[in-house]
């Protein structure tokens, strides 16, 4: 009987910081993380390295608090610290579920979690422990989506694995558009050319230029998550 093998060695996770509010208006749902911490610990028993890029959209959007007046960079630094609380609550559910997690930020909080240093993370990563990047790059005006990218190309993962509440890329958004088709897989030029706002500009143009595909899937499917890592077809596929 042969044993089926994953089809990736080191994976880059980003996980929508709405994902985690579950059904909740707002926040952390409880009920939900673990449900997802679950998930990504049946991939790494598989042997497979998980770094996390963990978003703030369930707390704070830089862009919501420029968009009533407040500074855009001192909004984005809120951003930031709200991915740092996502973090932490992450790595607990994570070591509580049996992983060992190691949460490193982008910004200096020396008293909360360690610095992001690439060769500590790799290491990290060889010894099986789960990495969560926090902070996103560290710099207002980006996003944990091109924080993903600029890690997944750091740690030299093989994938990006976008993990969100739709379960792949569509010809609109899905939410807004009902009539929204879904692409089983598309180029990074022609997802930036038809401006399909499943990610931003800056993440799809670093994925392209260094060649690191993304895999757009649903979280909320069980079961998913395996599937992209076992090379299954599911979610949407963008490629350079
Ligand atoms: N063309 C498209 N295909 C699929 N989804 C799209 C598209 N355009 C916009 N979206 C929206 O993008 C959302 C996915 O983005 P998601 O919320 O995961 O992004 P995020 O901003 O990176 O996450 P967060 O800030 O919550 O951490 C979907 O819920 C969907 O409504
Ligand atoms: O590199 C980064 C990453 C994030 N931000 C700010 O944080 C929020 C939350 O991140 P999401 O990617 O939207 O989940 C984002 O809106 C930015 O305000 C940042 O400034 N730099």
């Amino acid at each position: 009987m042969s044993i089926a093998t994953p089809a990736y060695k080191r994976i880059l996770l980003k996980l929508s910081g709405e994902a985690l509010m579950g059904d909740d208006a707002f926040g952390i749902n409880r009920t939900t993380i673990e449900r997802m911490v679950q998930e990504v610990a049946e991939v790494t028993r598989m042997g497979v390295e998980v770094a996390v890029v963990i978003g703030g959209g369930n707390i704070f959007r830089g862009v919501a608090g420029g968009a009533v007046g407040m500074d855009r960079a001192t909004a984005d630094y809120m951003g930031m610290l709200a991915t740092v609380m996502n973090a932490l609550a992450l790595a607990d559910a994570m070591n509580k579920q049996g992983l060992t997690a190691r949460v490193m930020s982008a910004i200096s909080i020396d008293q909360v979690v360690e610095p992001y240093v690439r060769p500590k993370a790799l290491q990290y990563l060889e010894e099986g422990k789960v990495v969560v990047f926090a902070a996103g790059t560290g710099n207002p005006f980006f996003t944990t989506d091109t924080a993903a990218a600029l890690r997944g190309a750091e740690i030299g993962a093989e994938l990006v694995l976008k993990a969100t509440k739709v379960d792949g890329v569509y010809s609109a958004d899905p939410h807004k558009d009902p009539t929204a088709t879904r692409y089983t897989k598309l180029t990074f030029d022609e997802a930036m050319v038809r401006n399909l706002g499943i990610m931003d500009a800056t993440a799809f143009a670093l994925c392209r230029d260094q060649k690191l595909p993304v895999k757009v899937f649903s979280i909320i499917k069980p079961g998913a998550l395996k599937r992209v890592v076992m090379g299954e077809d599911e979610g949407t596929l963008v490629y350079a």
